[in-house]
């Protein structure tokens, strides 16, 4: 996907804006909306600690605030600066909310991009 390239480095950009003087997790996202829009966030954590919003989550809700309710993610990347991980269980679900079972999900395993799609990042999701 020629995408992928740009969006990673989108989230790795983000990422250094993190907010995270607690985990020290500085976690960046990217994502191209089916109207060919990008966004980027970052997380944003909190002395309560449970307040904390993740990357991926921040840049979904920026994407519907500008969008509006029809957004639809295209393709997403998620980074943390010295870290490898995909997206956590919660973001999955938000993921799922505004992506079909193909849309492409990206992250870095072994300093490589991993591409899953949304099915397989969360198969048998809850959707109404
Ligand atoms: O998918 C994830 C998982 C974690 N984090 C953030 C939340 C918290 O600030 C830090 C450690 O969990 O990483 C994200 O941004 N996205
Ligand atoms: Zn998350």
């Amino acid at each position: 996907m020629h995408q992928a390239p740009a969006l990673l480095e989108a989230a790795t950009a983000a990422a250094a804006k993190a907010y995270a003087p607690y985990s020290r997790f500085q976690v960046g996202c990217a994502l191209v909306t089916a109207q060919g829009n990008l966004f980027t966030g970052c997380n944003v954590e909190n002395a309560s600690y449970g307040l904390t919003i993740c990357a991926e989550r921040g840049t979904i809700f920026q994407a519907v605030a500008a969008e509006g309710p029809e957004m639809r993610i295209a393709e997403l990347a998620v980074i943390a600066l010295g870290h490898e991980f995909p997206p956590c269980g919660a973001c999955r679900q938000v993921i799922a909310e505004f992506a079909d079972a193909e849309t492409p999900v990206w992250f870095l395993r072994d300093g490589k991009p991993v591409r899953l799609t949304m099915a397989e990042l969360l198969p048998a999701s809850f959707k109404l």
